[in-house]
């Protein structure tokens, strides 16, 4: 749906010649902020960014983007505009949080920032509402600045959190599993009268790229974080929010945080860094592998899985460093082992980013995981001589040696790495990714040194195998066991709630009680939904937990076998089992108080946190990832928040705060590109 604003013609014809002049230039990182001087009614409202370039929507105000809060009445977004749009053109935007009421676009003309300089005079927001009746105003920062992608490779550390996507947006990143853009859908839009002019006067400051985002501050708060789990020690919560600290005496540094990782699995996790020398403390986990061999694949699927268990993760992928630094048009000849000036240009991003990845540990990182071909011992000498002293390193090689597999591996790669991107003739980048491959066959030299993990042929999920040499430590076993369980064999899983249960009519949480009458219509849904999807999938089974109402959902599902899984059963709500969120606040206001501050830590008394779940849901997953024919797993609100998560790789903090509704039937497609999602809404 469009929006009425005027588009700027040099911004829609951007896609001509001039769309590479920019590559060595430096790109135009732009920092927004937007001030509220009345808190109440806005906080209802979210504020967007929308405008010309496909990053900030391309004018279509469902796919804005989001500002983020920095402060009571600060928000913030910063994001890159790409190269080959050197001019935006963008306005400020509200959206209702929770109602489908219209978003409201700010008055005025467009904001246009051209080569980093703002055009005209804006130094607030004025947005209408209530027909015309309402004027809100804001407070508006807008910096701009060129930075080149040198110093954008540099700086990414600084924008990067973690657990969570960085904020700033528009640096491409390597995910497979991106959750799908949900942003498509049509929306009411409120747009100003283009005829009535506001004075105001524009600021724009050129700031180095150093600028705080609010996910950093957050960052650097972050303490020392162990859960009560089952065998950890007691925490005490200290007066700060977000620190936290041990009353056994058990670590003390709060330079080095043990990330959120909980009970049992982080009990042992924290006995093994503590046993451990220093470097132990870090891990370096170093891809080696031809390229296509499913390096990046593995990369991301090990960060999606250790930073569901609470393990403090992150991806350096070396190839986004090149691409940043030199631009992402090689060809072959850049990465001939005779080239060497290629030999050395690519020495030295990869050093760059061992350096970043080594820096991020001593801020606290726990595992890096270092993504690149490293493909001679030279290489990896340097690598671990960088390493030494300060992280512990082992080598994960992919090995493929089936033909087959390595051709459909190679079509993948060119339409999907951004090598090839601005190649349009498929059949020329197959050629060159051809002979790029030769010049990195005749110079590889497989893993004999140091620690090490091979997959052998691990694709199909049998025949393959895992050979290991000199691995030992809580975190490498772990790994192995994961890697040991997963395949790339297409299937999908199927997650749904049960059926609306007599309780949740009630409001009651907890219980075992049986299925309303919807909730029974839905079971009936489910079965034909369940017959007709998997009709030839013989091999399927039926997961539930051990609550009548997941069990009686699966009653009317015929000719597959059903499992039920204690793992699978709802988030034990302790002494507020059967109770309603009403009376909990009612009656236990500290309860209801403590689980509203941080409900993804909060323990019912004698229940659990969503930490709990998601470690007793670890063998779930692991078994997930086995299974070769297809699941479907009918279990509960939180269980299934928790069991998404991983798939979608939201970030832990997120997971309390996921939606699942009742009714809808969640689909993941595993296979070959990663992780898919589709939903169905039967009712
Ligand atoms: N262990 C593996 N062996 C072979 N191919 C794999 C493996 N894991 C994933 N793949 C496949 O390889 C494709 C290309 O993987 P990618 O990670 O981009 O390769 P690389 O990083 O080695 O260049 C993926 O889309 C995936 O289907
Ligand atoms: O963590 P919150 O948001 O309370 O959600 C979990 C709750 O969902 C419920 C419904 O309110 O799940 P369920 O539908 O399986 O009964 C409660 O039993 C459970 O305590």
């Amino acid at each position: 749906m469009g929006t009425g604003s005027s588009k700027n013609p040099d911004c829609s014809s951007s896609h001509g010649s001039d769309d590479r002049e920019d590559q060595g230039g430096g790109q135009l990182y732009v920092s927004l902020k937007m001030e509220e001087n009345s808190y109440l009614l806005k906080s209802e409202l979210i504020p967007h960014v929308y405008g010309s370039v496909p990053l900030v929507g391309s004018w279509d105000p469902s796919k804005a983007l989001a500002m983020e809060r920095e402060s009571s009445s600060m928000w913030e977004l910063s994001f890159v505009v790409p190269p080959n749009h050197e001019t935006l053109d963008f306005k400020f935007l509200l959206k209702p949080k929770y109602s489908n009421s219209p978003c409201v676009v700010e008055e005025g003309p467009n904001r246009l920032l051209t080569g980093g300089t703002l055009q005209g005079d804006a130094r607030s927001a004025v947005f209408r509402l209530s027909g015309g009746e309402v004027l809100l105003e804001y407070r508006v920062f807008i910096k701009a600045d060129r930075v080149s992608p040198f110093d954008l490779a540099a700086s990414w550390r600084a924008y990067q959190e973690n657990l969570q996507p960085s904020t700033v947006r528009g640096i491409p990143d390597v995910s497979m599993n991106s959750v799908p853009e949900s942003g498509t859908e049509e929306m009411e839009v409120i747009v100003p009268d283009p005829t009535i002019v506001y004075s105001s006067s524009g600021i724009v400051e050129s700031k180095s790229v150093g600028t705080l985002s609010s996910l950093q501050k957050q960052d650097g708060q972050r303490g020392l974080f162990v859960d009560r789990g089952v065998g950890s020690p007691r925490l005490v919560k200290s007066p700060s929010l977000t620190t936290f600290t041990v009353d056994q005496n058990v670590h003390s540094e709060a330079k080095d945080p043990i990330p959120a990782a909980a009970g049992a699995v982080a009990a042992a996790a924290v006995a093994d860094q503590m046993l451990g020398p220093k470097e132990d403390r870090h891990l370096a986990i170093v891809l080696v592998g031809l390229p296509a061999r499913g390096k990046t694949f593995t990369a991301a699927k090990l960060t999606r899985y250790l930073r569901w268990l609470g393990h403090d993760t992150k991806h350096f992928n070396v190839g986004k460093y090149r691409r940043l630094k030199l631009g992402t048009n090689q060809s072959a000849d850049f990465f001939r082992g005779d080239n060497p000036e290629g030999i050395e240009a690519r020495n030295e991003v990869a050093a760059l980013a061992m350096e970043d990845m080594i820096a991020w540990m001593q801020e606290g990182g726990q595992v890096g995981i270092f993504d690149a071909t490293n493909s001679s011992r030279k290489r990896r000498n340097m690598l671990m001589r960088m390493a030494e002293g300060k992280c512990k390193i082992f080598f994960l090689e992919t090995i493929c040696n089936d033909r087959q597999i390595i051709e459909r591996n190679i079509r993948l790669k060119i339409q999907q790495s951004p090598d090839y991107a601005e190649e349009p003739d498929f059949e020329a980048g197959y050629r060159d990714f051809r002979s790029r491959l030769d010049n990195y066959e005749k110079v590889y030299e497989t893993v004999e040194e140091g620690s090490y993990i091979k997959m052998i042929d691990m694709v199909s999920g049998h025949g393959g195998q895992i050979q290991v040499n000199n691995i030992s430590g809580y975190l490498p076993g772990r790994i192995v066991f994961f890697l040991v369980n997963t395949h790339l064999t297409p299937r999908p899983i199927l997650l749904t709630r049960h059926g609306e249960s007599r309780d949740n009519v009630r409001g009651r949480i907890g219980g075992d009680s049986v299925l309303s009458d919807t909730g029974e219509v839905y079971a009936k849904k489910l079965a034909n939904f369940v017959e007709k999807r998997l009709k030839n999938e013989r091999a399927a089974s039926i997961w539930t937990s051990t609550l009548q109402r997941t069990i009686l959902t699966a009653n009317p599902i015929v000719g597959f076998p059903k499992i039920q899984w204690r793992a699978l059963d709802e988030i034990n709500a302790g002494v507020c089992d059967g109770m309603t969120y009403e009376e909990i606040k009612k009656n236990m206001p500290d309860e209801y108080e403590s689980r509203k501050k941080d409900k993804l830590r909060y323990r019912y008394p004698r229940g659990e946190s969503y930490l709990d779940v998601i470690q007793r849901l670890e063998p779930v997953i692991i078994e997930l990832e086995r299974q070769r024919a297809p699941v479907v797993v009918i279990s509960h609100q939180a269980v299934l928040r928790a069991l998404y998560a991983y798939f979608a790789d939201r970030p832990l903090k997120e997971i309390p705060h996921i939606e699942v509704p009742l009714h809808t039937i969640i689909e993941i497609q595993m296979g070959v590109s990663g992780v898919q999602e589709k939903r169905y809404k039967l009712m």
